[in-house]
């Protein structure tokens, strides 16, 4: 496209409003490439000690985020869209199953203790910043307030294996091979599709608040890592 021609459509504001979003928080998108846990996790050399920590904690958030996309089933306004978010409550739940079965069985650990493990400060307050958000919101609140989960893991495992697919002996292969399926992929461009189109039709009050929530979990998400990597606990 030429210089002119862009910032033409700019002004006519032609861009998406999720592209419009993901612009707003690329400084902390970009950050996340560089955390040291991200790199750490793509190279293999993150101390099992620290996956522990932070499959421990994904787990339990897990559980929440199948809650925040149960709340979209109830919001949605149209049943294509309470479907796919009642397949999304169901599948986030099969992923959160299908990391106490195979973690559990390497740590030795049983359902009941894994999800015994209490929530880090940083899991509970993104978690509640979710929960609330998909309570207190409209349906394009909720699919913003979760959509930088689904799209920031999904250029994350792509970004990991820009090189190619991970060696047999990654330690930590079945991990990226998830975030950077087409599957995985194909939920984030579903939820950007729902974004955009009722972005159309939401109000001037509505699209700040979207904003505000998208920039605090995209800010959450990177806390996450940090979360992990300092393996952080509740001061007192
Ligand atoms: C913290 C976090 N964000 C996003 C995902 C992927 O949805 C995940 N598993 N964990
Ligand atoms: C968004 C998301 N994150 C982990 S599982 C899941 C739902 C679809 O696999």
């Amino acid at each position: 496209m030429s210089k002119l021609r862009e910032a033409f459509s700019v002004k006519r504001g032609d861009m998406s409003f999720s592209n419009h979003l993901r612009k707003l928080a690329q400084p902390i998108w970009d950050a996340q490439l560089k955390h040291p846990f991200v790199i750490a996790l793509g190279d293999g050399t993150l101390p099992e000690r620290k996956f522990k920590f932070y499959i421990l904690q994904d787990a339990r958030f897990l559980a929440d985020l199948s809650r925040v996309f149960a709340a979209g089933a109830v919001k949605a306004p149209d049943s294509d869209s309470a479907l796919r978010f009642a397949k999304l409550a169901e599948e986030t739940i099969t992923v959160e199953r299908s990391l106490h079965e195979s973690y559990g069985t390497r740590w030795k650990m049983s359902a009941e203790q894994m999800t015994a493990v209490p929530m880090a400060p940083t899991n509970y307050a993104y978690t509640r910043h979710m929960l609330s958000v998909a309570q207190a919101g409209s349906a394009a609140e909720m699919t913003v307030v979760a959509l930088p989960c689904a799209w920031i893991y999904c250029v994350v495992g792509r970004h990991l294996l820009k090189k190619g697919p991970p060696p047999k002996h990654h330690p930590y292969r079945d991990w990226l091979l998830l975030y950077a399926s087409p599957e995985f992929a194909e939920v984030q461009e579903w939820m950007r599709q729902k974004v955009d189109r009722w972005a159309k039709t939401a109000g001037t009050e509505e699209k700040r608040r979207m904003e505000e929530s998208f920039v605090i979990s995209s800010r959450y998400e990177w806390m996450f890592w940090e979360m992990a990597w300092n393996e952080e606990s509740w001061p007192v």
